[in-house]
């Protein structure tokens, strides 16, 4: 059992730069899901503290030192937040492995990730300035016209846990990028570095009410965002079902959202690959990486007939070797899933597989060194069929489903089997068949020769079930920004589209 020395924070909410007691005073534990032992406790927004996060924005819009920025100013503090996020880094990493069970490699590439995802949009918040009015030439001399690009306003961010820090900072940077004062509600199951994001907005000086931090119950707590009449949009990543509840009430105002939701991805393998093992390793980072717990996990293996019984074989053999431990110690690669209601939710998945007559081929089960924390083996499940469950739902945990093809019709039928669309992938070296399968995916993200690498320059999302927008990239800042266009009439003579009464 690896031991951490570093302290969990007690905080409270952080709203209008300072941290405040939740009206109710009410707290949810911290459960470590390596140990299932209680190792701090979170404040537990009510829509009171919404009300109050929501007044706080709304006069930080109003401040000349938020609402009135230019990009360059605003690119100052992002960046100074990327310098605590990096001199933090260790800290916040053990903090986010003791919170959610991620290893602490991923947890501390996690926190890279933050700081240079802070860094980006310093620099797309500084470009912002030179495109804040834009002429459009009509080549009509009586009108002069231009387009303006303004923060929105006050925004909804709702976040999911398995990535805390990192799926917050993919909201939080551009909406402050944008100008926007944002209220952040990261999810109750992994709030720890979320609320030390708040604790560094404040030593940065970051203006009060631009960023606020409420955690809490979902329900309780980001829900009244959803139908906040003085929130001007949400941007969600989490759950289908939750995506839907938020739409449902933001619709009731016209309010606009971006919804990041689920994933039940391909990755297609050929027998063209030159490299066995390198598919295979690209196979298992697709499917076990973040224990599974990955929206765009390749969670559904589909081989070409003629290797599949070589390419199972190898994969088996690099399955065994993946390291399972508490996700602290060294070369851990496969830490626990978040907690004990998730846990359920995967060994349910696993066992109504085995009901409906699939063959579990590798793990489905607790390790056997592990007797407690909320651990399951890398798991493999064959002789699947497209009208299971384990084929058709997202498990959110380290389970991979395989089915075999023969022609490239069949496998792209496979790949599109799916009411999601977030990613899909194609190991093959024939270039014209990679072409061809970018486009035939009906998906947002196209992985060639790889399953997983993530860049914030990239636009991330898809479409179906799995929603709409993007994050990242300049779609990501876009999504903060008011467009508005400005028409002037420049001529002296009347428009005389109307008879003069004069005359
Ligand atoms: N597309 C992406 O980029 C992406 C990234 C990460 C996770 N996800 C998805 O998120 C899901 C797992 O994360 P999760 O379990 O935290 O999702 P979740 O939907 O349970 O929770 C996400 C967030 O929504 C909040 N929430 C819960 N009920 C709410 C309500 N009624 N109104 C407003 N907010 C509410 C939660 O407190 C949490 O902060 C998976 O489906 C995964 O695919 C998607
Ligand atoms: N690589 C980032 C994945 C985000 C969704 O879970
Ligand atoms: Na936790």
């Amino acid at each position: 059992m690896a031991m951490s020395n570093v302290g969990i924070p007690c905080r409270q909410l952080y709203i209008d730069g300072e941290w405040r007691e939740p009206v109710k005073k009410n707290r949810i534990p911290i459960i470590n899901p390596s140990t299932e032992e209680i190792i701090g406790d979170i404040p537990a927004a009510t829509s009171e503290d919404v009300d109050i996060a929501v007044e706080a924005a709304r006069k930080a819009l109003a401040r000349d030192d938020w609402g009135s920025t230019t990009g360059a100013q605003r690119a100052k503090y992002l960046r100074a937040i990327a310098a605590k996020v990096l001199e933090r880094k260790s800290e916040l990493a053990t903090l986010e492995s003791l919170d959610s069970g991620k290893t602490s490699f991923e947890s501390a590439a996690d926190m890279d990730d933050v700081a240079a995802c802070f860094e980006y949009y310093a620099d797309l918040a500084e470009a912002l300035d030179s495109k804040r009015k834009t002429p459009v030439n009509l080549h009509l001399d009586s009108f002069k016209t231009y387009v303006l690009r303004e923060p929105l306003g006050v925004v909804g961010l709702i976040t999911p846990w398995n990535y805390p820090l990192l799926m917050a900072t993919w909201k939080v940077a551009p909406a402050l990028a944008a100008g926007c004062a944002a209220i952040l509600k990261p999810s109750e199951l992994a709030s720890i570095t979320c609320l030390e994001l708040g604790e560094i907005c404040r030593e940065v000086g970051l203006p009060p009410g631009a960023l606020n931090i409420l955690t809490g119950w979902g329900p309780v707590a980001a829900a009244p965002l959803s139908s906040h009449p003085h929130v001007d949009k949400i941007s969600f990543t989490g759950s289908v079902p939750t995506g839907t509840k938020i739409m449902t009430a933001a619709a009731q105002l016209v309010k606009p959202v971006t919804l990041e939701l689920g994933g039940k991805s391909p990755i297609v393998v050929f027998d063209d690959i030159d490299n066995l093992d390198i598919a295979v390793e690209w196979a298992l980072f697709g499917c076990f990486s973040n224990a599974g717990q990955v929206c765009s996990a390749t969670s559904r293996l589909i081989i070409q007939e003629s290797i599949a019984s070589e390419f199972l074989d190898r994969l088996l053999l690099w399955t065994k070797n993946i390291k399972i431990s508490d996700p602290l110690e060294e070369d851990c690669k496969l830490g626990p899933i978040v907690s004990s209601g998730q846990y359920e939710k995967v060994l349910k998945f696993i066992s109504n597989a085995k009901n409906e007559g699939a063959t579990i081929l590798y793990g489905g089960e607790r390790p056997e060194h592990l007797k407690k924390g909320y651990y399951v083996q890398p798991t493999i499940i064959t002789d699947v069929n497209t009208s299971m469950e384990i084929w058709k739902e997202e498990v959110f945990g380290p389970v991979l489903c395989v089915k075999t093809f023969k022609t490239e019709e069949e496998a792209i039928e496979l790949a599109n089997d799916t009411k999601y669309g977030l990613a899909s992938a194609i190991m093959s070296k024939d270039v014209e068949r990679c072409e061809r399968f970018t486009k035939a995916f009906h998906s947002g993200i196209i992985w060639i020769n790889c399953s997983q690498p993530t860049f914030h320059q990239l636009p991330w999302g898809g479409k179906k079930r799995s929603g709409f927008g993007r994050d990242l990239g300049e779609w990501g800042l876009e999504k903060y920004l008011n467009i508005k266009q400005v028409t002037e009439y420049t001529s002296a003579d009347a428009w005389a589209f109307y008879k003069s009464p004069s005359n």
